[in-house]
């Protein structure tokens, strides 16, 4: 079964619940392979987007690498099989601990995101004996278009290197000798659907390879993060993200040197269609102001993004979809049981007339779903099942 539906006469099991269609996954795999594949790119895939083990193994299977963002999320990846040399580490703060696991298990490359990082990784790296690779990560001061709590790559942002302080990074790193230095890695932000952002960060990313090859730097790899954004309004609309449109800006205003690699860390765009938060109406209600509200049992424990960021989901009353008979719709708010203000997944939306015990799914809820859940008023962590029945 492709898209969680429901089938007459058999049960829903316990809600709620995170649904997989494998399929769909496989589908966006092999797209997101095959495009990138065709200007010879590499796609290491975000593990903080989502961790399943079955998610993780169809994207180890597909031959993507890993971008980690944790040594938690490093350890992860090697337990799920992908090959020490597939994944690299980013993130801004990078614990000593983490840093030593991930040299001990011969991690690809770190992606470097300040001055003092460098020394931290250097030191630790000479004390296990080796040389190990870093590209740097430069804040470029690209503004992309998207929720300012998801961009990454502005000048007032915590990520990265700022551009005024890459002389410094050099100066750096010709003291340091147990980094090498191989190549430069930019990110600057999640849920971008304009292609002009890309872009603007490809021809960004030239000026800066530029400076470096001026000062004798050789850039073996360029990594452009990720931050493809997907359809959250009309997921049938598009189910797998536009990949093609993606990389072809990527070829069209990046210049990459001969024998240079480009990667690019992919999680939304991956995994979010493929997944829905499956839910039950606990109960209705009609505030005095004459707002419908319908209480689910899933709330911001499972999905934070819309308390978080405001976002968007679209929402499905499956079982109205099920009924013979067709429902009126009214204006409706779908709120969750936590007991916070925020926890509301939409207010006043089109939506059938709702009961007790309807079941509704939550789209698109792959990225950014299950993994960022919460044990928040002592709820449990929702179960994940899969379209092949498992
Ligand atoms: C450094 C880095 N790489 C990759 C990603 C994955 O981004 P997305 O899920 O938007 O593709 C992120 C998240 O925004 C990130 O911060
Ligand atoms: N968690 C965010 C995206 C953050 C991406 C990581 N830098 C979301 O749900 O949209």
């Amino acid at each position: 079964m492709p898209k969680y539906t429901i089938v007459p006469g058999t049960e829903v099991p316990q809600t709620p619940f995170y649904y997989y269609d494998l399929d769909l996954l496989r589908r966006t795999l092999k797209t997101a392979a095959d495009e990138a594949g065709k200007y010879g790119y590499r796609i290491h895939y975000a593990l903080k987007a989502n961790v399943e083990p079955r998610i993780l193994a169809e994207i180890q299977r597909a031959g993507l690498g890993a971008d980690c963002v944790s040594g938690y999320e490093v350890r992860c990846a090697v337990e799920n099989g992908f090959a020490p040399q597939q994944i690299v580490f980013a993130g801004v703060g990078k614990s000593d601990r983490e840093i030593e696991y991930a040299i001990r298990a011969g991690i690809f490359a770190f992606n470097c995101e300040s001055l003092q990082e460098l020394e931290v990784i250097d030191e630790l790296a000479a004390k296990q004996g080796k040389v190990v690779n870093a590209a740097l990560r430069i804040n470029p001061n690209v503004q992309p278009d998207t929720h300012k709590y998801i961009s990454t790559g502005q000048s007032e942002s915590k990520f990265g290197i700022s551009y005024t302080e890459v002389d410094a990074a050099l100066a750096k790193l010709h003291e340091l000798e147990h980094i090498r230095i191989v190549g430069l890695h930019f990110h600057i932000g999640s849920q971008i659907r304009k292609m002009e952002s890309f872009a603007e960060l490809a021809r960004r990313v030239n000026e800066i390879a530029e400076w470096f090859e001026s000062k004798g730097v050789e850039l073996k790899h360029l990594n452009m993060g990720g931050g493809l954004g997907i359809d959250y309004g009309d997921p049938d609309a598009e189910p797998v993200p536009d990949f093609a449109g993606y990389f072809r800006t990527f070829r069209d205003n990046l210049r990459v040197r001969e024998g240079q690699t480009v990667h690019f860390e992919l999680g939304r765009s991956i995994v979010a269609q493929c997944g829905e938060l499956i839910t039950r109406v606990l109960y209705t209600k009609t505030t005095a102001g004459g707002a419908h509200f319908a209480i689910t049992d899933a709330g911001m424990t499972e999905l934070i993004r819309p308390a978080l960021y405001s976002a968007h989901h679209r929402i499905e009353n499956l079982t109205a979809e099920a009924d013979r008979q067709p429902r009126p719709t009214g204006l409706y708010s779908i709120a969750g049981p936590i007991c916070e203000s925020s926890d509301v997944f939409a207010r006043d939306i089109e939506f059938p007339e709702s009961r007790r015990g309807d079941v509704l799914s939550i789209r698109s809820t792959g990225a950014y779903g299950s993994i960022m859940a919460s044990n928040y008023n002592m709820r449990p962590i929702a179960p994940s099942l899969f379209s092949d029945g498992e």
